[in-house]
């Protein structure tokens, strides 16, 4: 059935009352077959006082994983990764148990211990010891591993970045390319995403882009500026920069049948259940809103950045919002509601 029509009244109220609880800026846009929506309200950057931009570059957190499980996929495509394998058959001992498959780590059911839990169980002391830190891969999955495992594989869902860390690993043990190489290559090249970027180590976000503010630990406190950052923590699963516009694209292209085979893309929608309105497959989130409507993507949160990424069935609507700041949960939540504007419309009244 054809969606309603986007509530572009209520997109700009979800953006308002996200400013109000402490986003120094907020965006939407809406491509919607060749209709483009566009909203912005705030500001990009709290010294100069620039109103933020859609146009304005951002780093996208978790959506990056999505990114990740493309490339994946791409080589199950090419006959070089089979999901149900072992992950120590592509990496020789690295896990401690051979159960673990490339699908559980996809859909965060390995077991693995997230380690930020550790990391930023103090959210601006931990941002502050790391973000202009250099990590391998091996420290990251190292820090993972001095940590029981939550559950056997497979039994469970547990949302872990450990899982994407060691989706990086084989994505360049496979190619044997960077995550970076492989990103640009695979993805933003055939798509022409000219604002995606990889561009870890690099602290700084290259060409026009929103600054990104950590609520402060102590209320009423100045916000942090976390714009400059390694990211070094997320790599393969939270170092990608990109815009709205891009995001859509990547989102609808992928739905639409354009990045993946069928099959890979199915394999991608064999879903998890999470709770009552989400579930999750491999490297992609469904979410089912208030109108019945599921759509599909991710959602990010990286220090400064609030993401939320989803395109409908068909891939022919997608959104993507972004609030510049993090630590705060009333606008992670508030973010939400931008999807139902986008894809419910208006609400009955
Ligand atoms: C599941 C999520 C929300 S969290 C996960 C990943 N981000 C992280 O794991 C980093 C969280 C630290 C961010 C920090 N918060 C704290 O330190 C709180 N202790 C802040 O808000 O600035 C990402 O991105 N994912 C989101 C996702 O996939 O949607």
């Amino acid at each position: 059935a054809a969606l309603p029509q986007p509530d572009i009244t209520g997109l700009r109220g979800v953006l308002r009352t996200a400013l109000r609880q402490g986003a120094p800026g907020a965006m939407a846009r809406i491509d919607d077959g060749t209709t483009v929506h566009r909203m912005v309200t705030g500001l990009a950057d709290r010294k100069t006082r620039r109103t933020i931009s859609t146009r304005d570059r951002f780093r996208i957190g978790s959506v990056t994983k999505t990114f990740s499980a493309v490339v994946l996929l791409q080589l199950r495509d090419e006959k070089k990764l089979k999901l149900n394998a072992s992950v120590n058959r592509y990496l020789p001992g690295l896990l401690p148990d051979d159960r673990i498959t490339v699908r559980h780590i996809l859909s965060h059911r390995s077991g693995l211990y997230d380690y930020t839990n550790d990391m930023f169980a103090r959210a601006v002391p931990g941002f502050e010891a790391v973000r202009t830190k250099v990590f391998t891969y091996r420290q990251l999955v190292d820090r993972s591993l001095r940590h029981a495992r939550t559950n056997s594989p497979g039994a469970a869902y547990a949302y872990s970045n450990t899982n994407f860390v060691v989706a990086g690993m084989l994505i360049e043990k496979l190619t044997g390319h960077s995550v970076g190489t492989a990103y640009q290559s695979r993805i933003i090249e055939p798509l022409h995403l000219r604002d995606t970027l990889y561009v870890h180590p690099a602290t700084t976000i290259p060409g026009r882009h929103t600054r990104g503010y950590m609520t402060s630990d102590t209320a009423g406190a100045a916000p942090i500026d976390a714009t400059r950052q390694t990211t070094s923590w997320a790599q393969s699963a939270g170092a990608l920069i990109s815009t709205a516009g891009d995001l859509n694209t990547f989102l609808s292209a992928l739905l639409g049948g354009k990045l993946t085979s069928a099959g890979s893309l199915e394999q991608m929608q064999r879903w998890w259940k999470v709770n009552s309105t989400t579930a999750y497959g491999l490297g992609l989130r469904r979410r089912t809103l208030s109108c019945g409507t599921s759509v599909y993507g991710h959602t990010g949160a990286v220090q400064g950045y609030y993401t939320y990424a989803f395109t409908s069935k068909d891939g022919r609507r997608s959104l993507s919002a972004l609030a510049n700041t993090s630590n705060n949960g009333a606008v992670l939540n508030t973010m939400m509601g931008t999807l139902e504007s986008a894809f419910c419309g208006k609400r009955a009244a």
